[in-house]
């Protein structure tokens, strides 16, 4: 289908192998010993750099010229050269320098000319005419790790790492090229197959470049790549807060030459993506600028397609020319295979977005704030700093006016008339000294305010799957103000209502919810065991700091979000050039480090979270301990005073058998350990048990404790307690249920070997009867607790005390019943006694007629008799 389209790849410099990288690997260096002075420099570039001999290097190199370059791999290594030179030269010292020598600006506009590019380190330079494969043969391109440079500025692996990863990523793009024209194709006959079965191609190729995307983690370290790297990318445009008010002046020799301002390295110069963006017809006017000027203003993407190769350029022109993708997906029915494919790969290249922008949290956001806070922090300013893009981005307005004012020459108005950027040659306008260094704002080397450049970019994207006017998708979502933490509410009726008029839902879940899904899904993640709506937890976010480390959020929640989000793991790696300046890699680093290394905090308010979470999670742990204690000790008060008179009523007392040479004389010595006695059923309730005494079956024991192995239910139990009345007050009770045998020991109980007593022992024949003695207060809980407690009759007795009556259902019994020694026992039990009952009933309310087979005892003891 390819052939159909009729064009020449060759011609736009692109390959069906390559893509946008050449076709051969680029040279690595200038073979004609003419150029030998130009590549002796480049091999020592990184240490000339670091020891900033960089520019009297430059300053002593003949200005040559292009006339032996021939083949264009040759033009492009020049081209390369002069870049790596440019960035050097200006960067390369404590402060930048403003005024680039003939050595360089001379065969540099010659180059640049040549290839339609700008004179400075575009994308092209640094990543596609930069790479060489590990064994120097044909390789994988698609693997970063078979991928070296052949420049460095750093000769750090991060910044190996940081470029290579986006040299596999074009080489994995390739593919792209071909589905995209044949799916221009499929459209343009109608073959609704082809075109799902190309955009699902699509789709899947993005998520490999999305899955290569993360792998920047791996081996390039936020620091180094803030601190050392990133400053040598930075452009001349939008550079007064790092030092370059003008721009650099191109000086090409015989006082010539003229002040120019562009962009640095960057993505955004990447043909691979701008391809997907044109291909699928989503449109980017987002600026990069912090407010769209009403006129004069033009989309960043747009102006960055003048920093790539002339031919690629014009690939990207020609495609948009030819598109029809978006339109062939859009005149389909909302829910055909066609308009779903479509979403589909447009939100997976909006999730490829998100990536991002968690990747320049990572690597521009988190660093910048830091370095802020160390600037901040007298203790640690005495070393001498470059003034550069990593400096400027934390400069506050003070030290930026500082630089206006003590340069009155290099003010903006009188350099203003030559001003040249890269685009044409009109006066680039300079934002003010107090947006560059307003406390809020970001640039990326490109020269964006990259948050909200990046935020519209991503939101462009996503855009796309709503069949709406994209002017005013566009008008909605350009800059919008900075979100605050409900923002994500306010967004949701918008995602429904694209919902709507998408007319259903995507087939399968699109790869990346929308930033107000997003939101909520961050927030219950952070408050999960709340469960609380969405805005509940905000509030709680907002009272307890939220997760922002300090230092994260710029009051924008995706950014914020993602500062917030597990750091990145590089993998171990040793530099190959110098090490990260201990300024640096000392405190500097938290938000790149594990939470517990807390040595890397830098200040106080580090420690936030910990100072609300940790004293609370001591009070837990303590309390719990503290409870848990508490009621043993209180189950093993009972235990060792009832111990005694246990063991001179049962046989077996406890959990460990029978207590050999137990005897009645010697009670006290021979006690069973009163510890196992007891089991430990939960932290609250503890067991005992009995056996081995005449017509009783066994003795179960259970006592409950309150509830202090957690501080929150109690305070719960307490509380409620106190105000409702269906919440009873926590009590301690210790209940004793024995069950009879009832004439039927000989058929259960086995006689010792040899032994035939017990079957001699008489059977027990009872009469069934209920009776109790119930502490008055006690009489309704009893009601309800017992179903056969109602079947009596409520008798004061003079024998009692006047706080218990008997319910019973004979007066006979209680004649017989009540012994001394048990009105003795009573008396002396005051109002720890709650009640003792007798009953030949189940403990269950019988639902049909059920033989009393059973004599119940009950005592219901309150706390007292734990003591
Ligand atoms: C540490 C790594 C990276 C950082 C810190 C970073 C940072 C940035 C920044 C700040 C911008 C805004 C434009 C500017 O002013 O420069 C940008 C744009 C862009 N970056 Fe990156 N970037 C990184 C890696 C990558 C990689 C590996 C890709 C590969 C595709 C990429 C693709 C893009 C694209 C396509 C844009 C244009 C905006 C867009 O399409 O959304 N970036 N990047
Ligand atoms: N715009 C990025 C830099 C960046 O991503 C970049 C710069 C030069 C060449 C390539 C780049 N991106 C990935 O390779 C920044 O602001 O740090």
């Amino acid at each position: 289908m390819l052939e159909s389209s009729h064009i020449s790849l060759d011609e736009f410099g692109v390959s069906l192998h390559n893509g946008f990288l050449p076709s051969e690997q680029p040279l690595r260096r200038l073979s004609d010993p003419y150029y030998a002075p130009w590549e002796a420099v480049m091999t020592d570039l990184p240490a000339l750099i670091q020891t900033e001999r960089i520019r009297q290097e430059v300053l002593s190199l003949p200005v040559l010229s292009t006339e032996k370059l021939n083949q264009e791999a040759e033009w492009q290594r020049a081209y390369l050269i002069l870049a790596f030179l440019t960035h050097a030269y200006i960067w390369g010292g404590t402060q930048p320098e403003g005024v680039l020598p003939p050595p360089i600006t001379s065969p540099f506009l010659q180059v640049c000319d040549r290839l339609e590019l700008p004179p400075c380190a575009t994308y092209a330079a640094l990543n596609l005419w930069n790479f060489a494969s590990t064994t120097g043969g044909e390789v994988d391109l698609t693997n970063p790790d078979n991928l070296v440079l052949v420049n460095s500025l750093t000769n750090t692996d991060d910044e190996r790492w940081f470029l290579v990863i986006s040299v596999a990523m074009e080489a994995c793009g390739a593919k792209m090229i071909p589905l995209i024209l044949n799916g221009i194709n499929a459209a343009g006959i109608d073959d609704r197959d082809s075109v799902v079965r190309i955009l699902n191609g699509m789709t899947a190729c993005i998520d490999e470049l999305g899955c290569l995307l993360e792998r920047m983690y791996e081996r390039n370290r936020p620091t180094v790549f803030y601190h050392q790297i990133r400053p040598l990318l930075a452009g001349s445009k939008n550079m007064a807060g790092a030092g370059l008010p003008n721009g650099v002046f191109y000086d090409v020799g015989d006082g010539k030459g003229n002040w120019r301002q562009y962009s640095g390295g960057s993505n955004a110069q990447s043909s691979l993506i701008q391809m997907f963006d044109i291909a699928l017809g989503i449109e980017h006017i987002a600026s990069g600028e912090v407010a769209n000027k009403e006129a004069g203003h033009r989309a960043f993407m747009k102006e960055m397609r003048n920093y790539m190769p002339g031919p690629h350029r014009r690939f990207l022109e020609y495609l948009g020319k030819i598109t029809n993708i978006r339109t062939y997906a859009m005149s389909l029915p909302a829910s055909s295979d066609v308009r779903q494919a479509y979403n589909m790969v447009v939100m997976k290249l909006g999730g490829f977005r998100d990536k991002h922008i968690q990747i320049v949290t990572r690597y521009v956001i988190n660093p910048a704030k830091q370095s802020r806070m160390r600037q901040n922090d007298k203790a640690v300013s005495g070393s001498v700093q470059r003034v550069n893009l990593a400096s400027a981005t934390s400069r506050s307005t003070e030290s930026v006016n500082s630089i206006s004012s003590t340069s009155p020459e290099l003010s903006v108005k009188s350099a203003a008339s030559s001003i040249t950027s890269v685009s044409d040659s009109e006066v680039s306008e300079q934002p003010s000294f107090t947006e560059i260094s307003e406390d809020r704002i970001f640039y990326g080397t490109g020269g964006t305010a990259l948050i909200p450049f990046l935020k519209a970019t991503r939101d462009e994207t996503k855009a796309a799957a709503r069949n709406v006017a994209v002017e005013d998708e566009r008008r909605k979502q350009q800059f919008k103000p900075s979100s605050g933490l409900l923002e994500g509410t306010a967004e949701l009726p918008r995602t429904d209502a694209r919902l709507a008029i998408s007319g259903r839902r995507f087939a399968s879940p699109p790869p990346s919810s929308s930033p107000a899904q997003r939101h909520v899904t961050t927030t219950r993640h952070r408050f999960l065991s709340f469960c609380f709506p969405l805005k509940m937890a905000d509030v709680f976010k907002n009272i307890f700091g939220g997760a922002a480390p300090s230092g994260a959020s710029q009051g924008d929640d995706d950014f914020a979000d993602f500062a917030g989000a597990p750091d990145p793991v590089p993998v171990p790696l040793t530099t190959s050039g110098f090490a990260p300046d201990a300024a640096i890699t000392g405190g500097a680093n938290a938000p790149f480090t594990k939470w517990y290394r807390v040595w890397e905090r830098t200040s106080p308010s580090d420690f936030w979270q910990e100072a609300f979470v940790l004293p609370f999670l001591i009070f837990i742990i303590a309390f719990h301990f503290w409870g848990t204690r508490k009621n043993r000790r209180k189950a093993k008060a009972w235990a060792i005073s009832h111990s005694p008179v246990l063991q001179s009523e049962f046989a077996v007392v406890g959990y460990s058998g029978i207590a050999h040479g137990a005897s009645t004389e010697g009670v006290e010595s021979e006690l069973v350990d009163p510890e196992k006695l007891l089991k430990e059923k939960t932290a609250q309730e503890f067991q005992s048990y009995a056996t081995g005494r005449q017509n009783i079956a066994f003795l179960d024991v259970s006592i409950k404790l309150v509830k202090r192995y957690n501080p929150i239910v109690f305070i719960v139990d307490t509380v409620l307690g106190l105000f409702f009345e269906s919440f009873p007050p926590p009590v301690e009770r210790v209940e004793s249920t024995l069950y009879t045998f009832d004439g039927k020991e000989k058929d259960l109980v086995p006689a010792p070997a040899g032994d035939a007593s017990s079957i001699k022992a008489p059977n027990s024949t009872y009469d069934g009867f209920i009776w109790a003695i119930v502490h008055k207060n006690a009489m309704r809980r009893l009601r309800v607790d017992r179903y056969d407690a109602s079947i009596t009759f409520t008798k004061e007795n003079p024998k009692l005390p006047s706080w218990v009556t008997v319910m019973t259902e004979s007066a006979e019994i209680t004649d017989l019943l009540l012994t001394p020694a048990l009105i003795k026992a009573i008396e002396e039990a005051g109002d720890d006694l709650e009640y003792l009952i007798i009953s030949d009933q189940p403990v269950d309310r019988p639902v049909k007629c059920v033989f009393p087979f059973f004599f119940f005892f009950f005592f219901y003891l309150s706390p007292a008799f734990l003591q």
